[in-house]
């Protein structure tokens, strides 16, 4: 049996598809609207459709009814009870990226196994979040610590858990590449989901900035992308970029991201408290100042990458860049304000 349209049956199956023709490919699409429109499915009909535009399907000669099972699957492993890592997030970056790999400067580095690899690593790079930090794993001594040995600990259970899937039975949409294609898109996909641990992001920001001084000298073009690390680099900072993206989207959508990662650092604070345990930087629902943690985040973290990356890309990104910068003087006069009332 052949999978309805968007691969789940909804109601709004006509609005959703509407809004998927005008707005998939665009930066600022209502990812909350499509949570709502595809009955809580947003990672399912997201990747489906992306699938669809990149005519996917055919190329990796992928069945409907496999893409539909196995991320149905995924999407079910995304805990829907946490505020932030859930599979809207995760619908999020995955569209987000396919925006991000439409960029003019981009078109023609990827080959299609690596477009492939890089919405694949997206839709499953939160895969069964337990909705804590690492460090929280760490300091717990949780069995998923144990496993990785404090390495990142997460980026390894995201990846082990959408690899395991991968053999249930009528999910492995995978079953016509050749072997070695399977062989490429698997490191891919482990390098870019490895490459979301934080820990990582000083690095991937230092390759990033060093890439964008040779691409200078080397008269712009990004085309001469030969080696394997220089073009996983790019996927890892896109992926990363794409991860990061929140306070670069449109102010209705970026409010709703800080509120719900709020209240999953709450949630960890309530925890790390009843167990006696410090309670870990940005946690405490008491003292913690939301805007302001909003500002340093973007001002350390998060415009630091996307200006490199807008400058890897130039100028398609200008746009993005300049809404993270609205973003910030937002979150900053809100946060001045703030103060001055507690002041009184
Ligand atoms: C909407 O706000 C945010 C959205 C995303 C992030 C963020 C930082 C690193 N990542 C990449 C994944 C990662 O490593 N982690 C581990 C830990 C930092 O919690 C993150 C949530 C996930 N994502 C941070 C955000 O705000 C900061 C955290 C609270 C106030 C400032
Ligand atoms: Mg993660
Ligand atoms: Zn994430």
């Amino acid at each position: 049996p052949i999978p309805p349209r968007l691969g789940v049956e909804t109601p709004h199956a006509d609005e959703l598809s509407v809004l998927f023709n005008e707005s998939l490919d665009k930066w600022g699409i209502d990812i909350f609207r499509v949570d709502q429109l595809s009955n809580q499915h947003p990672l399912v009909t997201v990747v489906f459709s992306i699938f669809e535009k990149r005519d996917f399907l055919s190329k990796f000669r992928i069945h409907p009814s496999t893409l539909v099972n196995y991320f149905t699957g995924i999407e079910e492993h995304y805990k829907k009870d946490n505020p932030y890592h859930n599979a809207v997030h995760a619908a999020d970056v995955t569209q987000s990226t396919h925006v991000l790999l439409n960029a003019a400067s981009l078109v023609n580095v990827f080959s299609d196994l690596e477009i492939l690899a890089s919405i694949f690593a997206c839709a499953i790079h939160d895969v069964n979040h337990p909705g804590v930090t690492n460090q929280f794993l760490i300091n717990t001594e949780n069995e998923l610590a144990i496993m990785y040995n404090d390495m990142s600990v997460l980026e390894n259970h995201h990846c082990a858990v959408a690899f395991k899937l991968l053999q249930e039975p009528n999910c492995n949409i995978l079953k016509h590449l050749d072997d070695s294609q399977r062989k490429q898109l698997r490191k891919m996909v482990i390098d870019m989901v490895l490459a979301t641990d934080m820990s990582k992001h000083m690095s991937l920001l230092a390759d990033l900035k060093t890439m964008v001084e040779t691409k200078k000298v080397a008269g712009g073009c990004l085309l001469k992308l030969d080696n394997y690390s220089e073009k996983m680099q790019i996927m890892q900072n896109m992926v990363h970029c794409a991860d990061l993206s929140n306070p670069a989207k449109p102010l209705p959508l970026s409010t709703q991201w800080v509120t719900r990662v709020m209240e999953e650092f709450f949630n960890q604070g309530d925890r790390e408290k009843a167990l006696g345990l410090p309670v870990s930087p940005m946690c405490c629902r008491e003292t913690a100042n939301i805007e302001k943690s909003q500002v340093s985040f973007i001002d350390f973290i998060v415009h630091p990458l996307w200006e490199a990356w807008t400058e890897l890309v130039h100028p398609d990104a200008e746009h993005i860049l300049s809404t993270l910068e609205q973003n910030r003087d937002h979150y900053s006069e809100l946060s001045a304000t703030r103060e001055a009332e507690e002041q009184q």
